[in-house]
């Protein structure tokens, strides 16, 4: 079974289907994208997947766990945790503090003081783990929201637009975190612009278009789907 299954999700916003009936699953320790055109839906796809937002209609299971009811703590509790499209950091406090604050507030709490160091140190972030998070350029920024989110220890992490406003080298230093985030168990959903970043990372994608699922599968599969040629991908591809 797949460790997150959206199943026949819509949701409304007055006239506007904002999902109509989308299904997606994410395996264990994979990489699953998320990608279409603006408005097409992925963020509010995120809001329902993370509990934000209920759906006018279907579930969500996590691991196993129709966690459709459940708000959005209870379901950090089951493992989930996301980034946002907005960065949503503490900005005046230092980086270590910000991942302190979410250690102490998530599962793992009793072990945030070594979790803390750990996960700076896999991101890389250390050297700069005094620096308060305001002055971060936007690209290193997102890379402490993702290092937020880690040290709770998340079986299935969202990550929205995570490389928004970073530079090529620190997309590519990113990329291998996700490959190796993968490889250790964690199952990613990103949703993403960059499409080099999404071809080489994701395992399996999914296209949404006006709050749609309209075509799913491997990289390769999507980059020759007709229907994602003419509604998104166009030249690019
Ligand atoms: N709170 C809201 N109230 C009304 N309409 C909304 C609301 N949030 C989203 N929408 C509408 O729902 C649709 C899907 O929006 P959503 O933000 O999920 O798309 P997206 O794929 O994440 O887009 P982007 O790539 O620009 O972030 C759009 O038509 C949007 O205008």
């Amino acid at each position: 079974m797949a460790l997150l299954e959206v199943k026949n999700v819509t949701v409304a916003f007055g006239g506007v289907r904002a999902l109509d009936g989308v299904a997606i699953a994410a395996e264990k320790g994979r990489v699953t994208g998320l990608i279409g055109p603006n408005g097409a839906g992925k963020s509010t796809l995120f809001d329902v997947i993370s509990g934000l937002r209920r759906p006018s209609s279907g579930q969500v299971f996590i691991d196993g766990h129709d966690v459709t009811r459940l708000g959005p703590s209870r379901r950090s509790k089951h493992g989930l945790a996301r980034t946002f499209q907005r960065l949503e950091l503490f900005g005046r406090l230092s980086v270590r503090d910000n991942l302190l604050v979410a250690a102490e507030l998530g599962p793992e709490r009793r072990k945030a003081a070594t979790l803390v160091p750990e996960v700076l140190d896999r991101l890389g972030l250390t050297g700069i783990a005094d620096t308060s998070a305001d002055t971060l350029p936007t690209g290193v920024a997102r890379l402490v929201e993702v290092a937020r989110a880690l040290t709770v220890r998340p079986k299935l992490l969202l990550l929205d637009e995570p490389a928004a406003g970073q530079d090529a080298e620190e997309t590519e230093r990113f990329a291998d975190l996700l490959r190796s985030l993968a490889a250790d168990g964690t199952t990613v959903v990103i949703v993403e612009h960059d499409m080099d970043l999404v071809m080489s990372v994701c395992d399996d994608l999914y296209v949404l278009d006006l709050g749609k699922v309209i075509a799913a599968g491997s990289p390769e599969e999507i980059r020759r789907d007709e229907l994602v040629l003419a509604a998104y991908l166009g030249d690019a591809a």
